[in-house]
Protein backbone atom coordinates (compact mmCIF):
# COMPACT_ATOMS: atom_id res chain seq x y z
CA UNK A 1 0.00 0.00 0.00
CA UNK A 2 1.75 3.29 -1.06
CA UNK A 3 -0.98 5.53 0.66
CA UNK A 4 -3.15 4.41 4.04
CA UNK A 5 -5.40 6.43 5.52
CA UNK A 6 -7.24 5.54 8.78
CA UNK A 7 -10.09 6.78 10.70
CA UNK A 8 -8.88 10.75 9.73
CA UNK A 9 -10.77 13.71 11.51
CA UNK A 10 -10.02 17.49 10.54
CA UNK A 11 -12.11 20.40 11.69
CA UNK A 12 -12.12 23.77 11.24
CA UNK A 13 -13.13 25.42 14.34
CA UNK A 14 -16.63 23.57 14.82
CA UNK A 15 -16.70 22.59 10.85
CA UNK A 16 -16.08 18.58 10.66
CA UNK A 17 -14.27 18.62 7.14
CA UNK A 18 -13.08 15.02 7.40
CA UNK A 19 -15.43 12.76 9.31
CA UNK A 20 -13.49 9.14 9.74
CA UNK A 21 -12.33 9.35 6.65
CA UNK A 22 -10.44 6.12 5.35
CA UNK A 23 -8.37 5.43 2.28
CA UNK A 24 -5.75 3.09 0.75
CA UNK A 25 -4.27 3.58 -2.35
CA UNK A 26 -1.84 0.56 -3.99
CA UNK A 27 1.27 1.47 -5.64
CA UNK A 28 1.00 2.09 -10.01
CA UNK A 29 -2.77 2.65 -9.62
CA UNK A 30 -5.05 5.82 -10.75
CA UNK A 31 -7.36 6.12 -8.03
CA UNK A 32 -9.98 8.78 -7.96
CA UNK A 33 -11.61 10.71 -5.25
CA UNK A 34 -14.70 11.96 -6.35
CA UNK A 35 -17.25 13.71 -4.53
CA UNK A 36 -19.60 17.02 -4.62
CA UNK A 37 -17.71 20.80 -3.87
CA UNK A 38 -16.78 20.99 0.02
CA UNK A 39 -17.15 17.08 0.52
CA UNK A 40 -13.48 17.74 2.23
CA UNK A 41 -11.04 16.49 -0.84
CA UNK A 42 -8.50 19.02 -0.82
CA UNK A 43 -8.76 18.54 2.86
CA UNK A 44 -7.69 14.96 2.78
CA UNK A 45 -4.95 15.37 0.33
CA UNK A 46 -3.35 18.31 2.38
CA UNK A 47 -3.57 16.36 5.88
CA UNK A 48 -1.97 13.23 3.84
CA UNK A 49 0.90 15.91 2.54
CA UNK A 50 1.01 17.09 6.35
CA UNK A 51 0.38 20.40 4.63
CA UNK A 52 -2.75 21.03 7.50
CA UNK A 53 -2.71 19.58 10.85
CA UNK A 54 -5.25 16.86 11.80
CA UNK A 55 -7.60 16.17 14.70
CA UNK A 56 -7.60 12.57 15.19
CA UNK A 57 -6.10 8.89 12.72
CA UNK A 58 -3.24 7.67 11.48
CA UNK A 59 -1.60 8.65 7.98
CA UNK A 60 0.84 6.03 6.34
CA UNK A 61 2.89 7.49 2.58
CA UNK A 62 5.28 5.05 1.27
CA UNK A 63 5.19 2.84 4.10
CA UNK A 64 5.53 5.58 6.47
CA UNK A 65 4.36 7.63 8.90
CA UNK A 66 4.03 11.25 7.15
CA UNK A 67 5.32 14.49 9.04
CA UNK A 68 5.68 17.98 7.83
CA UNK A 69 9.68 17.34 7.82
CA UNK A 70 9.50 13.66 6.06
CA UNK A 71 11.61 14.88 3.19
CA UNK A 72 12.55 11.98 1.78
CA UNK A 73 8.97 11.00 1.78
CA UNK A 74 8.27 14.78 -0.02
CA UNK A 75 10.88 14.57 -2.28
CA UNK A 76 8.96 11.19 -3.89
CA UNK A 77 5.90 12.76 -3.71
CA UNK A 78 4.46 15.23 -6.73
CA UNK A 79 1.38 17.41 -6.01
CA UNK A 80 -0.82 19.57 -8.56
CA UNK A 81 -2.55 22.09 -6.31
CA UNK A 82 -6.37 23.24 -7.28
CA UNK A 83 -5.06 27.14 -7.51
CA UNK A 84 -2.32 27.41 -9.74
CA UNK A 85 0.72 27.82 -7.68
CA UNK A 86 3.60 29.51 -9.90
CA UNK A 87 6.08 32.45 -9.62
CA UNK A 88 4.76 35.59 -11.94
CA UNK A 89 8.23 36.77 -12.01
CA UNK A 90 10.05 33.72 -12.90
CA UNK A 91 9.33 32.48 -16.70
CA UNK A 92 7.65 29.02 -17.68
CA UNK A 93 11.26 27.18 -17.81
CA UNK A 94 12.35 29.22 -14.48
CA UNK A 95 8.97 28.39 -12.72
CA UNK A 96 9.61 24.34 -13.58
CA UNK A 97 13.29 24.44 -12.77
CA UNK A 98 12.34 25.77 -9.61
CA UNK A 99 10.08 23.52 -8.36
CA UNK A 100 12.46 20.69 -9.56
CA UNK A 101 15.47 21.73 -8.03
CA UNK A 102 13.64 21.47 -4.25
CA UNK A 103 14.10 17.87 -5.11
CA UNK A 104 17.28 17.46 -8.10
CA UNK A 105 20.30 18.78 -6.94
CA UNK A 106 22.18 17.33 -9.79
CA UNK A 107 22.53 20.13 -12.20
CA UNK A 108 22.86 18.13 -15.10
CA UNK A 109 20.00 15.89 -14.23
CA UNK A 110 17.89 19.11 -13.27
CA UNK A 111 18.04 20.21 -16.75
CA UNK A 112 16.95 16.97 -18.55
CA UNK A 113 13.88 16.81 -16.31
CA UNK A 114 13.24 20.33 -16.79
CA UNK A 115 12.98 19.73 -20.07
CA UNK A 116 11.08 16.56 -20.29
CA UNK A 117 8.68 18.36 -18.09
CA UNK A 118 8.59 20.93 -20.47
CA UNK A 119 8.43 18.49 -23.32
CA UNK A 120 5.38 16.92 -21.34
CA UNK A 121 2.98 19.82 -21.08
CA UNK A 122 3.73 20.77 -24.51
CA UNK A 123 4.89 24.05 -23.59
CA UNK A 124 8.06 24.63 -25.47
CA UNK A 125 7.20 27.25 -27.41
CA UNK A 126 6.21 29.66 -24.40
CA UNK A 127 8.97 28.41 -22.19
CA UNK A 128 10.47 31.75 -21.85
CA UNK A 129 7.03 33.39 -21.44
CA UNK A 130 5.54 34.77 -18.14
CA UNK A 131 2.25 33.21 -16.77
CA UNK A 132 -0.11 36.30 -17.13
CA UNK A 133 0.96 35.73 -20.56
CA UNK A 134 -0.42 32.17 -20.41
CA UNK A 135 -3.80 31.03 -21.29
CA UNK A 136 -5.76 29.11 -18.19
CA UNK A 137 -5.41 26.15 -20.09
CA UNK A 138 -2.17 26.70 -20.51
CA UNK A 139 -1.21 28.03 -17.04
CA UNK A 140 -3.00 24.73 -15.47
CA UNK A 141 -0.33 22.76 -17.49
CA UNK A 142 2.48 24.84 -15.96
CA UNK A 143 0.99 24.36 -12.82
CA UNK A 144 1.02 20.28 -13.63
CA UNK A 145 4.82 20.70 -14.89
CA UNK A 146 5.64 22.47 -11.61
CA UNK A 147 4.10 19.48 -9.53
CA UNK A 148 5.82 16.39 -11.64
CA UNK A 149 8.79 17.66 -13.21
CA UNK A 150 11.03 15.58 -10.66
CA UNK A 151 9.29 12.12 -11.48
CA UNK A 152 8.02 11.40 -8.33
CA UNK A 153 6.08 8.02 -7.35
CA UNK A 154 2.91 9.56 -6.35
CA UNK A 155 1.53 12.21 -7.59
CA UNK A 156 -1.58 14.36 -6.38
CA UNK A 157 -3.55 16.20 -8.44
CA UNK A 158 -6.65 18.44 -7.40
CA UNK A 159 -9.08 18.83 -9.80
CA UNK A 160 -6.62 19.89 -12.38
CA UNK A 161 -8.85 20.78 -15.13
CA UNK A 162 -11.18 23.24 -13.50
CA UNK A 163 -11.91 26.08 -16.18
CA UNK A 164 -9.51 25.10 -18.63
CA UNK A 165 -10.39 24.47 -22.60
CA UNK A 166 -11.28 21.28 -24.34
CA UNK A 167 -7.95 20.99 -25.98
CA UNK A 168 -6.02 21.37 -22.90
CA UNK A 169 -8.06 19.13 -20.68
CA UNK A 170 -7.53 16.24 -23.22
CA UNK A 171 -4.44 17.35 -22.97
CA UNK A 172 -3.99 16.77 -19.34
CA UNK A 173 -6.18 13.75 -19.05
CA UNK A 174 -3.86 12.23 -21.65
CA UNK A 175 -0.90 13.52 -20.35
CA UNK A 176 -2.32 11.49 -16.96
CA UNK A 177 -2.52 8.01 -18.30
CA UNK A 178 0.74 8.33 -19.65
CA UNK A 179 2.75 9.30 -16.74
CA UNK A 180 0.90 6.18 -14.91
CA UNK A 181 2.10 4.66 -17.70
CA UNK A 182 5.39 5.43 -17.05
CA UNK A 183 4.92 3.82 -13.34
CA UNK A 184 3.75 6.33 -11.36
CA UNK A 185 0.96 6.03 -8.73
CA UNK A 186 -2.00 8.84 -9.26
CA UNK A 187 -4.60 10.07 -6.60
CA UNK A 188 -7.28 12.16 -8.78
CA UNK A 189 -9.29 14.20 -7.28
CA UNK A 190 -12.48 15.37 -9.04
CA UNK A 191 -16.09 16.33 -9.46
CA UNK A 192 -15.92 15.36 -13.05
CA UNK A 193 -17.78 12.17 -13.56
CA UNK A 194 -16.61 11.63 -17.64
CA UNK A 195 -13.30 11.89 -16.14
CA UNK A 196 -13.34 9.86 -13.40
CA UNK A 197 -14.88 7.19 -15.60
CA UNK A 198 -12.21 7.72 -18.45
CA UNK A 199 -9.20 7.61 -15.79
CA UNK A 200 -9.39 5.71 -12.92
CA UNK A 201 -9.62 2.10 -12.24
CA UNK A 202 -10.79 2.51 -8.56
CA UNK A 203 -12.75 5.30 -6.97
CA UNK A 204 -13.43 6.42 -3.59
CA UNK A 205 -16.74 8.19 -3.31
CA UNK A 206 -16.40 10.65 -0.78
CA UNK A 207 -19.51 12.59 0.78
CA UNK A 208 -19.67 15.06 3.97
CA UNK A 209 -15.91 14.54 4.44
CA UNK A 210 -16.85 10.56 4.37
CA UNK A 211 -15.41 7.52 2.13
CA UNK A 212 -18.73 6.13 1.45
CA UNK A 213 -17.36 3.54 -0.61
CA UNK A 214 -14.37 2.55 -3.05
CA UNK A 215 -13.97 0.09 -5.88
CA UNK A 216 -13.74 -0.38 -9.41
CA UNK A 217 -16.68 1.61 -12.12
CA UNK A 218 -17.97 -2.08 -12.20
CA UNK A 219 -17.75 -2.59 -8.56
CA UNK A 220 -19.55 -0.24 -7.73
CA UNK A 221 -22.19 0.41 -10.40
CA UNK A 222 -22.91 -3.19 -8.99
CA UNK A 223 -24.06 -2.03 -5.84
CA UNK A 224 -27.04 0.21 -6.94
CA UNK A 225 -30.10 -1.89 -7.36
CA UNK A 226 -30.91 -0.11 -10.72
CA UNK A 227 -29.35 -2.41 -13.26
CA UNK A 228 -30.44 -0.46 -16.41
CA UNK A 229 -32.42 2.33 -17.71
CA UNK A 230 -34.89 2.93 -20.79
CA UNK A 231 -35.68 6.04 -21.83
CA UNK A 232 -38.53 6.61 -23.85
CA UNK A 233 -40.03 9.79 -25.46
CA UNK A 234 -44.04 9.08 -25.13
CA UNK A 235 -46.64 10.75 -27.52
CA UNK A 236 -49.85 10.93 -25.29
CA UNK A 237 -49.44 8.61 -22.30
CA UNK A 238 -51.69 8.42 -19.94
CA UNK A 239 -51.02 8.28 -16.18
CA UNK A 240 -52.83 4.51 -16.04
CA UNK A 241 -51.18 3.28 -18.58
CA UNK A 242 -47.46 4.71 -16.44
CA UNK A 243 -48.38 3.27 -13.50
CA UNK A 244 -49.12 -0.46 -15.09
CA UNK A 245 -45.82 -0.01 -16.39
CA UNK A 246 -44.40 -0.52 -13.25
CA UNK A 247 -45.91 -4.56 -13.34
CA UNK A 248 -43.65 -4.73 -16.55
CA UNK A 249 -40.78 -7.41 -14.67
CA UNK A 250 -37.97 -6.33 -13.13
CA UNK A 251 -39.34 -2.61 -13.55
CA UNK A 252 -38.26 -0.69 -10.12
CA UNK A 253 -39.91 2.84 -10.85
CA UNK A 254 -40.83 4.75 -13.59
CA UNK A 255 -39.61 8.72 -13.18
CA UNK A 256 -40.65 11.69 -16.31
CA UNK A 257 -37.46 13.81 -16.59
CA UNK A 258 -38.89 17.10 -18.83
CA UNK A 259 -40.26 15.06 -22.09
CA UNK A 260 -38.99 11.60 -21.44
CA UNK A 261 -40.02 8.48 -19.16
CA UNK A 262 -36.61 6.93 -17.75
CA UNK A 263 -37.78 3.43 -16.95
CA UNK A 264 -35.54 1.87 -14.37
CA UNK A 265 -34.82 -1.82 -14.00
CA UNK A 266 -33.54 -4.37 -11.80
CA UNK A 267 -31.08 -7.06 -12.83
CA UNK A 268 -32.62 -9.07 -15.35
CA UNK A 269 -32.85 -9.76 -19.31
CA UNK A 270 -34.85 -9.07 -21.73
CA UNK A 271 -35.99 -6.04 -20.15
CA UNK A 272 -36.09 -3.68 -23.99
CA UNK A 273 -38.00 -6.94 -24.93
CA UNK A 274 -40.35 -6.48 -22.35
CA UNK A 275 -40.84 -3.12 -22.47
CA UNK A 276 -41.66 -3.21 -26.41
CA UNK A 277 -44.31 -6.16 -25.64
CA UNK A 278 -46.07 -3.68 -23.21
CA UNK A 279 -45.76 -0.63 -26.17
CA UNK A 280 -47.44 -2.81 -28.93
CA UNK A 281 -50.16 -4.33 -26.24
CA UNK A 282 -50.89 -1.08 -25.12
CA UNK A 283 -50.79 0.61 -29.04
CA UNK A 284 -48.41 3.13 -27.88
CA UNK A 285 -46.51 5.22 -30.28
CA UNK A 286 -43.07 7.06 -29.20
CA UNK A 287 -40.07 9.34 -30.74
CA UNK A 288 -37.40 8.38 -28.87
CA UNK A 289 -36.46 4.86 -27.29
CA UNK A 290 -32.58 3.92 -25.95
CA UNK A 291 -31.14 1.96 -22.71
CA UNK A 292 -28.57 3.25 -20.66
CA UNK A 293 -26.40 1.24 -17.83
CA UNK A 294 -26.18 3.22 -14.78
CA UNK A 295 -23.54 5.68 -14.32
CA UNK A 296 -21.60 6.96 -11.43
CA UNK A 297 -23.91 9.83 -11.00
CA UNK A 298 -26.53 6.83 -10.35
CA UNK A 299 -24.66 5.43 -7.84
CA UNK A 300 -24.11 8.24 -5.98
CA UNK A 301 -27.60 9.25 -6.18
CA UNK A 302 -28.66 6.20 -4.51
CA UNK A 303 -26.15 6.30 -1.48
CA UNK A 304 -26.71 10.27 -0.90
CA UNK A 305 -29.67 11.03 -2.09
CA UNK A 306 -28.21 13.90 -4.12
CA UNK A 307 -26.84 14.77 -7.89
CA UNK A 308 -23.35 14.90 -8.01
CA UNK A 309 -23.38 18.48 -9.87
CA UNK A 310 -22.82 21.75 -8.85
N1 LIG B 1 -9.15 26.93 5.86
C1 LIG B 1 -10.42 26.62 6.06
N2 LIG B 1 -11.13 27.16 7.08
C2 LIG B 1 -12.41 26.84 7.31
N3 LIG B 1 -13.11 25.96 6.57
C3 LIG B 1 -12.48 25.39 5.53
C4 LIG B 1 -11.11 25.69 5.22
N4 LIG B 1 -10.75 24.96 4.13
C5 LIG B 1 -11.85 24.25 3.77
N5 LIG B 1 -12.88 24.49 4.60
C6 LIG B 1 -14.21 23.87 4.56
O1 LIG B 1 -14.03 22.47 4.71
C7 LIG B 1 -14.90 21.75 3.86
C8 LIG B 1 -14.08 20.87 2.93
O2 LIG B 1 -13.38 21.70 2.02
P1 LIG B 1 -12.39 21.14 0.90
O3 LIG B 1 -11.80 22.30 0.20
O4 LIG B 1 -11.50 20.14 1.49
O5 LIG B 1 -13.42 20.38 -0.05
P2 LIG B 1 -13.24 19.89 -1.55
O6 LIG B 1 -13.98 18.61 -1.66
O7 LIG B 1 -11.82 19.92 -1.93
O8 LIG B 1 -14.05 21.01 -2.32
P3 LIG B 1 -13.73 21.73 -3.71
O9 LIG B 1 -13.98 20.74 -4.76
O10 LIG B 1 -14.71 22.87 -3.72
O11 LIG B 1 -12.32 22.20 -3.59
C9 LIG B 1 -15.75 22.79 3.13
O12 LIG B 1 -16.95 22.94 3.86
C10 LIG B 1 -14.90 24.04 3.21
O13 LIG B 1 -15.72 25.20 3.19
Amino acid sequence: MIVKVNNLVKRYKELIALDHFNMEVEEGEILGLLGPNGCGKTTAINCILSLLNFDKGEIEVLGKKMTPDSYDIKKQIGLVPQEVSVFEKLTVKENIDYFCGLYIEDKNLREQYVEEAIEFVGLKKYEKFYPKKLSGGLKRRLNIACGIAHKPRLIFLDEPTVAVDAQSRNFILDGIKKLNKEGSTIIYTTHYLEEIEMLCKRIIIMDNGKSLVSGTKEELKAMITTSEKIIVGFLNIEDETINKMKNIPHVIDVEKDDEYYIIKFENGINNLANLLEFIKENNLTYTKLHSQLPSLNDVFLELTGKELRD
